[in-house]
């Protein structure tokens, strides 16, 4: 049974991030599970006081001395753990049997949290992901609503109910093997929400927001590392408050070297974030988390996760390693492939967008101008990588019902090849593997390939490594003819 047990109430009253995570490390290691609610009410209410608009006078000089937080009264946080279960063992007739939750009974308790919400509220809003937000506003994100129905059954005492994460959604899952699935919360604007429903069965099962149906399914470990990440800085649109970033990327920590960010690329990419900016004497350097974040989502989830690669290829962005970065926006590109585009998968789009028509024409404005000898114009891998770049999210759209591409992309595509002398061009070497419909990549020598052979059609993915195929008849191309049509240019 998890809770608010002694040794956590004797480290109140709270002043210090210190003491915020040896609370953290306490739950953590107890014998029984971290109390998920007892958690997202202490970061809420702490969050929260640092980020309201009481406290956006800018704190010039970052505090030094140990007591860097506004203090924490126990009884702040009893009130509030107390309002929390009795919402939910009042509203929720949980029978006695505690066996394995049922449909109705995630439903219930989805309903509990989405009835207490108030009317109508700017759902984007900071600040809304937190217990504290809920107890104290009504108020809950997307992503807020999920984790609030894991924790109200961990305080039913349904153990077998746990948190499962896309790149750009969260359900639960639950039941003896745990293998059945729930909406629990809302996606995107505009949508009828289908809770209490099975996750993606039909064609959104294609689309990247059910990631392929290889989503983070949390232990109650990782549901703390998904709270921490949520946890937000932001004091306005241009700052962070200092000790709440701070707070975040020291209880990130506890939870990598505890072992709970394995199975998580994204918490660890939120790492890597917050360590590139301010980094963490005798930890691994930022670069390494990010390359970790992508080992994750290739070794436990088959390489369908797209965020790990945009991570990492904003990383290099931000410090001028644009070969890098080309490299991995188009490993991003080559798992984005595999999916049909669905009206639900507007985040990646957008991510997509940003990375096509804003990062790579800045990368070529810069490179074409100076006079940089190592310019990436020369490197024939620079011209492959962005090939593969453009023929992923062509791919992207080839069998999807909603189109991606339109003219607004093709004005820094064609720029952006024809920046590639004919000679750099001519060194790119593109073999096609027909019967695997994957592409490879000749560069310096090697070949190139997908690293899971993916037939869209039956969904169906093989890891034997594809044949090499000559592809110089045209209709062998193994690109789409769009990008086809630039090559031969
Ligand atoms: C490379 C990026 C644009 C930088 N930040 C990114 N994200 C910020 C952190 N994000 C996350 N970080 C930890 N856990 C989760 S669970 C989830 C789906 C809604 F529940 C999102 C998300 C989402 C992705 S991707």
């Amino acid at each position: 049974m998890a809770g608010f047990r002694d040794i956590d109430k004797a480290l109140f009253p709270i002043k210090s991030i210190n003491t915020v995570v040896q609370l953290f490390r306490n739950q953590l290691e107890s014998p029984s599970v971290p109390d998920l609610a007892l958690l997202s009410i202490v970061s809420g209410v702490i969050e929260n006081s640092l980020t309201s608009r009481s406290n956006t006078a800018l704190q010039v000089c970052e505090p030094v001395e140990q007591n860097n937080l506004p203090v924490l009264e126990l009884k702040t946080v009893e009130i509030l753990y107390n309002k929390f279960r009795s919402i939910m063992l009042n509203a929720v007739e949980a029978n006695k049997s505690k066996g394995f939750a049922t449909r109705e009974l995630v439903k219930k308790v989805s309903d509990v949290i989405w009835n207490s919400l108030t009317r109508s509220y700017y759902k984007d809003r900071a600040h809304l992901q937190s217990l504290y937000s809920f107890l104290s506003g009504n108020k809950l994100d997307c992503f807020g609503v999920a984790f609030a129905v894991v924790a109200g059954c961990q305080c039913l005492g349904f153990n077998d109910v746990h948190l499962a994460l896309s790149e750009d959604h969260a359900w639960v899952i639950f039941g003896e093997n745990g293998t059945e699935t729930a909406e629990v919360t809302w996606h995107g604007k505009g949508n009828e929400d289908k809770r209490g429903q099975e996750i993606g069965k039909g064609v959104s099962a294609r689309s990247w927001l059910y990631v392929n149906n290889k989503p983070v399914v949390c232990t109650r470990h990782m549901e703390v590392a998904a709270l921490v990440s949520a946890i937000n800085p932001s004091l306005n649109s241009t700052h962070d408050a200092y000790e709440v970033a701070l707070l975040q990327q020291e209880l990130l920590w506890l939870l990598y070297d505890l072992g709970h960010l394995k199975k998580y690329p994204m918490a660890i990419g939120n790492l890597g974030d917050l360590e590139e900016i301010s980094a963490t004497e005798g930890k691994v350097p930022c670069k390494v988390l990010f390359e970790e974040a992508v080992f994750s989502a290739r070794n436990y989830y088959s390489n369908q996760h797209v965020y790990p690669y945009t991570y990492q290829g904003g990383y290099f962005y931000r410090n001028k390693m644009y070969e890098e970065a080309f490299e991995s926006w188009a490993n991003a590109s080559n798992v984005i492939r595999m999916y049909n585009y669905s009206r639900d998968d507007e985040e990646i789009y957008k991510e997509f967008l940003e990375i096509a028509n804003e990062l790579i024409p800045h990368i070529m404005k810069i490179e074409s101008s100076g006079f940089s000898a190592n310019t990436i114009l020369k490197k024939p891998k620079c011209f492959a990588d962005l090939l593969r770049f453009y023929d992923g999210i062509c791919q992207w759209e080839e069998g999807s019902a909603t189109p991606v591409l339109h003219i607004g992309w093709a004005k820094p595509l064609v720029l952006t090849i024809s920046r590639f002398d004919a000679d750099v061009r001519a060194q790119v070497n593109i073999v096609c593997d027909k019967s695997e419909e994957n592409m490879l990549m000749k560069k310096n020598g090697t070949y190139f390939n997908n690293n899971n052979n993916y037939d869209k059609e039956n969904g169906t993915t093989s890891n034997e490594s594809p044949s090499v195929k000559n592809s110089n008849d045209k209709d062998n191309s193994p690109f789409h003819p769009s990008i086809e049509a630039l090559t031969a240019a």
